[in-house]
């Protein structure tokens, strides 16, 4: 393990943050357009003092992998807890998620994955933004009320274990299940969407084995890096996420630093299969619209999501206008690779609102 000290350059920022002349012509442009990239410049802004803070805090960045409890000081909020399930447990598990509903697929919000996935519970959407019960008629299957799933999700809240003082009754109500194979998986470097879900995140490894890298800062989300864009320089920690763990994301490991598994290379075990556990905002408001609907006899009633997706610290401030084409082109580069050749060329350079997607994984 390779641990040093060092501090390296602010990853870049628009020049527009920067440069305070800007900020002003925005301010004088007025009307809607002119708020609205007001609020991006102060979104922005704060971003970067958010990645400062966090750099004063903890300056080191490391190339090997530390051990959980290094790793838990480097990035506050990571906790990893060894042996959450047993043996037979995760086998258990294992057993679950092969066999019964719902299928696994390759795809998430309209992107292709580079794993397999299946998903228990509310289901939130970015594009479009919906948050919406699970519909049987399309296969969909809620958060199993008993059994294996249910026990495990409910021991995240449960008092008197390690996590609960972490955890504080956590009760998930969404469960996306990850299952990555050595031979061709990677999950991009990333933040969970903050708008689509509250804060924890929680992730229980059922079976394999894998290292994780978190990386602080960053411009956007499931950006491959690229020579010389000073992302490789940011602050790095590589942590080895156990078999039958389960690893929490709060505070500045949820919002400041990425996390992600980049490399082939990264998984340690043919297989690795990881259940995460979040819970996706607007959900009563969704059972309480679905039960109107049931009563009136009406369609199957949606939710328009009523928070703006952002990964940016100030969860008010819209993230229109991100770079996302870029992250949509690398995925369905390394998707085709794995599958043949890809049907779609999106254009390269930036992207805009309609392309924009927040969490895409790979
Ligand atoms: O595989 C994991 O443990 C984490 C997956 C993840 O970060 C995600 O799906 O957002
Ligand atoms: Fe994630």
């Amino acid at each position: 393990m390779a641990l040093s000290l060092a501090r390296g350059p602010l990853p870049a920022f628009p020049a527009a943050v920067r440069t305070t002349g800007i900020a002003a012509q925005v301010r004088r442009a007025g009307g809607a357009q002119g708020t609205a990239a007001w609020h991006s410049l102060r979104a922005l802004a704060l971003c970067a003092a958010g990645v400062a803070k966090a750099r004063r805090r903890s300056v080191r960045f490391c190339c090997g992998t530390v051990q959980a409890e290094q790793a838990e000081k480097l990035v506050p909020g990571l906790r990893l807890w060894p042996g959450f399930l047993s043996e037979a447990e995760g086998e258990q598990l294992a057993q679950f998620l092969d066999t019964k509903e719902p299928s696994w697929t390759k795809e998430q919000f309209g992107v292709p994955t580079l794993y397999r996935v299946k998903h228990f519970g509310i289901l939130g959407s970015l594009r479009p933004r919906v948050v919406r019960l699970p519909d049987p008629e399309k296969g969909e299957v809620d958060m199993p009320a008993e059994g294996i799933m249910a026990e495990v999700a409910q021991r995240l809240g449960q008092p008197g274990l390690p996590w609960s003082k972490v955890l504080k009754g956590f009760q998930p109500n969404e469960a996306n299940v990850n299952a990555y194979s050595q031979a061709s998986s990677r999950l991009l470097l990333h933040w969970d969407d903050r708008g689509l879900y509250e804060e924890p995140v929680c992730s229980v490894t059922v079976q394999g084995d894998c290292v994780m890298t978190f990386r602080l800062g960053g411009r956007s989300n499931l950006k491959a890096p690229e020579a010389g864009d000073g992302t490789d320089e940011a602050p790095t920690v590589r942590v080895r996420v156990p078999p039958l763990s389960l690893l929490v994301l709060r505070g500045a490991a949820r919002y400041e630093w990425q996390h992600g598994i980049p490399e082939t290379e990264d998984f340690l075990s043919e297989r690795r299969t990881a259940i995460i556990f979040r819970r996706v905002r607007g959900a009563d408001q969704a059972k309480a619209r679905q039960a109107e609907g049931l009563l009136s006899g009406a369609e199957r009633p949606h939710l328009k999501a009523m928070v703006i997706s952002t990964n940016w610290p100030d969860p008010e401030v819209s993230a229109a206008g991100r770079v996302t084409s870029g992250r949509l082109r690398v995925l369905r580069r390394l998707a085709g690779e794995e599958r043949g050749p890809s049907h779609s060329h999106p254009r390269p350079g930036l992207g805009t609102l309609k392309g924009s997607c927040q969490r895409q994984m790979m």
